[in-house]
């Protein structure tokens, strides 16, 4: 997608020395976007039109509001210029101040009658589901999250998996709100290791239901509960299709999509064996700001956390490498290493002294050891990217491979 978010596309044309001696109508665009207020109130005195656009329909107000001029925000709408404005790209002024995290602006355009589509997207009829076409009465439990149950129910004759948000948490308009803007996303992501999202129930208010398909061997952490240590070869296939999943999220467009909370409950797997990532996003909801959620012991997320996140400092997308390397250890291990620690304690040691798991050789074969010290290094900036990682594993995978057909064939000829 065209990053048309920082500058009108008549400005971006133009050479750093046209800028400065441009004259001319346009110039209010210029000048909007770089919070010259002197400019702008030049141009409106001459009577070029506070509604002035470019060819991709981006005006002064959409301008100011992306680049956080709040000072030329409010001078636009003194002069009358139209607070919903759609660009080329269905965006209003709102919905690039809230893309650009300018929260003053926000609220001066709210004041002003500003709406924001991408908001009213998340309650927009094509996400929303007729509560009577889900056949509630042969629903099985699955699970139970720290949002709510997670039920196999019909949805038009087909298995879906319904999960429910409690209503102690969704009645909170704000925590309602963010859950329904992430869902708006979701639904937007097509991938083979992605669950895909179908749909919001219609429900009274306070209460949330949301539609995903239904995936029937469950999670990865019941598989290694139940069959324990995978082989290597099955152990680096699951690593790959998790890899990918989250290749896809981090390259997201605009915006990469981090997970924060990626664990074997995450991580589900369909009749053919192929595992799927699901949840991203949603623990930022529950687990940050908007409501006080505390990540529990049981529900084990600590156990995968990157340092810098349990020390509270900034963060990005690997996070998400540190969580995996986790993952994959485990699946070689078959289960967590310091299964009897609390998973508190356990991801203090790892973010104040850099304890890590043990790799035992017989276990772990070398180059699976150094991806995995690679994937959980101190230094988050030392991580490889989820591409890298995918590369790295798909060689490990041809070698396991040609070592297994090189001992299957030795078999055949004694
Ligand atoms: N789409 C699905 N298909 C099949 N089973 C599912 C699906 N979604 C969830 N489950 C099952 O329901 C359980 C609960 O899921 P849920 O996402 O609510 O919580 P969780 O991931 O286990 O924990 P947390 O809420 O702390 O992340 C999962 O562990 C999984 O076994």
């Amino acid at each position: 997608m065209e990053d048309h978010r920082h500058e009108s596309s008549l400005i971006k044309q133009l050479m750093p020395s046209e800028r400065n001696e441009w004259r001319g109508p346009y110039r209010l665009l210029f000048c909007s976007s770089k919070g010259d207020k002197a400019g702008v109130m030049q141009e409106l005195v001459k009577g070029v039109s506070a509604n002035l656009a470019d060819y991709d329909r981006r005006t002064a107000l959409h301008l100011a509001a992306c680049e956080g001029c709040t000072e030329i925000v409010v001078l636009l709408l003194e002069k009358g210029a139209d607070v919903n404005s759609l660009d080329r790209w269905g965006r209003t002024p709102l919905s690039d101040a809230r893309r650009s995290d300018h929260k003053d602006i926000c609220k001066i355009l709210e004041a002003c009658g500003g709406t924001d589509p991408e908001v009213v997207d998340s309650q927009v009829p094509c996400l929303e589901i007729d509560s009577t076409e889900v056949d509630w009465n042969g629903k099985t439990l699955i699970g139970e999250g720290a949002y709510g149950e997670v039920y196999l129910v019909k949805w038009r004759g087909t298995e879906v998996a319904a999960k429910t948000i409690r209503s102690s948490i969704a009645s909170n308009k704000t925590v309602k709100d963010n859950f329904l803007k992430e869902f708006t996303l979701w639904a937007k992501l097509r991938h083979p290791n992605i669950v895909q999202f179908l749909g919001v129930l219609k429900q009274p208010a306070g209460r949330l239901v949301f539609l995903t398909e239904y995936l029937r061997n469950g999670s990865l952490y019941d598989i290694l509960r139940k069959k324990g240590r995978l082989d290597s070869l099955t152990a680096v296939a699951y690593a790959l299709d998790i890899a990918r999943g989250m290749n896809y999220l981090h390259k997201h467009k605009p915006h990469a999509i981090i997970h924060r909370d990626l664990t074997p409950r995450n991580v589900l797997q369909n009749e053919a064996g192929r595992l799927k990532v699901t949840d991203f996003g949603l623990s930022k909801i529950a687990h940050g700001r908007d409501f006080g959620y505390k990540m529990t012991g049981g529900t084990g997320s600590y156990r995968y956390m990157a340092p810098e996140v349990y020390r509270r400092e900034s963060y990005g997308e690997s996070v998400d490498v540190f969580s995996f390397a986790l993952i994959v250890h485990e699946m070689f291990q078959g289960g967590p290493s310091n299964r009897e620690e609390e998973p508190e304690i356990l991801a203090d040691k790892r973010a104040y002294e850099d304890e890590r798991p043990y790799l035992p050789s017989i276990v772990y074969p070398e180059p699976i050891k150094s991806l995995l010290q690679d994937c959980w290094h101190k230094k988050a900036e030392q991580r490889p990217a989820f591409e890298h990682i995918i590369m790295r594993l798909e060689l490990i995978q041809d070698d396991l491979q040609q070592k297994a057909i090189g001992t299957c064939c030795s078999c055949a000829v004694l």
